[in-house]
């Protein structure tokens, strides 16, 4: 695969290149790759079409998110998924050049991996009190904003606090960014459970064009978010993940690997059936065929 655009950064499992042209400045290609992490590794064996799943559903997450936007005097970066190269066709988005703003929008729906942690440590998550006895996987009262820093690639995020977003970007912003998070998750997951998924927590990043706030990134993927099948669902235990427990469970129960050498190689069968989790994520939200 060869991009002929100058590449600006490269990420575990997608790429950002400069697509700026002088008559249209200010624009990047973001292309989603086929390669699949797990345990915090980069697996050598690529899921076939993980890629262009991923940003179709970004894509059609864009437009069921307008509204939402809409309402709050914001947009999306989308451009375009089809002006793109042909060598990246259907796993690449067009989008707007924004300045970022330096905040991991998490909003969490459920209680799950380091707010379960943080949960226990203080029966609350960040600045928000949550009754006594949840469970890992448990449903929140009410979703809650959870964000962090933006770790440097490698690194993990860090968890902040609402008044280190406060210092970042001030108040107002501040604000708009927690009610924002908020409500695009809640659309984002009554969108979800009506496909019989449950969005357990997911993970936002804007930016300014101007004065205007501008949702980038990719939105509502299985990399981004956590999605769990609603017919398993059963808090008191880790909740089976709907893309990626094949890939998990091969690695710890079959693979014999140490979680610290170079990860192995996948087999076939757990290949294919993470492939299909994929496509049919996509099709069961969407309502849409996956060519
Ligand atoms: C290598 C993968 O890293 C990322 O995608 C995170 N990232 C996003 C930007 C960004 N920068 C300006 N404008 C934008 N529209 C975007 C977007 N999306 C930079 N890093």
């Amino acid at each position: 695969m060869s991009v002929e655009l100058p590449l600006l950064a490269r990420g575990k499992v997608r790429e950002i290149y400069d697509a700026s042209t002088p008559a249209a400045p200010d624009r990047l290609l973001l292309v989603a790759s086929d390669r699949i992490s797990a345990y915090d590794h980069v697996l050598p064996t690529p899921i076939p079409d993980k890629g262009r799943v991923l940003t179709q559903l970004s894509v059609w997450w864009f437009e069921q998110l307008t509204p939402v936007l809409e309402s709050f005097g914001a947009s999306h970066h989308l451009i375009s998924a089809t002006d793109v190269p042909d060598d990246v066709a259907g796993r690449a988005m067009l989008v707007r050049r924004l300045e970022m703003l330096p905040v991991e929008c998490v909003a969490r729906g459920y209680l799950s991996g380091s707010g379960t942690k943080e949960y226990a440590r203080t029966g609350s998550i960040r600045d928000v009190a949550l009754p006594a006895g949840l469970v890992e996987g448990s449903r929140l009262p009410a979703p809650v904003f959870t964000p962090s820093t933006k770790a440097e690639v490698g690194e993990h995020d860090e968890a902040i606090d609402f008044a280190a977003v406060v210092s970042a970007v001030g108040a107002g912003r501040a604000e708009e960014l927690r009610e924002l998070t908020l409500a695009l998750y809640s659309r984002g997951a009554e969108i979800a459970e009506a496909a019989g998924i449950v969005l357990a927590d997911t993970k936002f990043e804007f930016g300014l064009d101007g004065d205007e706030l501008v949702l980038a990134d990719e939105v509502l993927t299985p990399d981004s978010s956590r999605f769990w099948p609603a017919s398993s669902w059963s808090p008191g235990a880790a909740q089976p993940s709907y893309d990626k427990q094949y890939v998990r469970d091969w690695l710890t129960n079959e693979s014999g690997w140490d979680r610290t050498s170079t990860p192995p190689e996948l087999p076939d069968d757990v290949v294919a059936a993470t492939r299909e989790r994929y496509v049919t994520a996509y099709e069961q939200l969407t309502g849409r065929s996956f060519a």
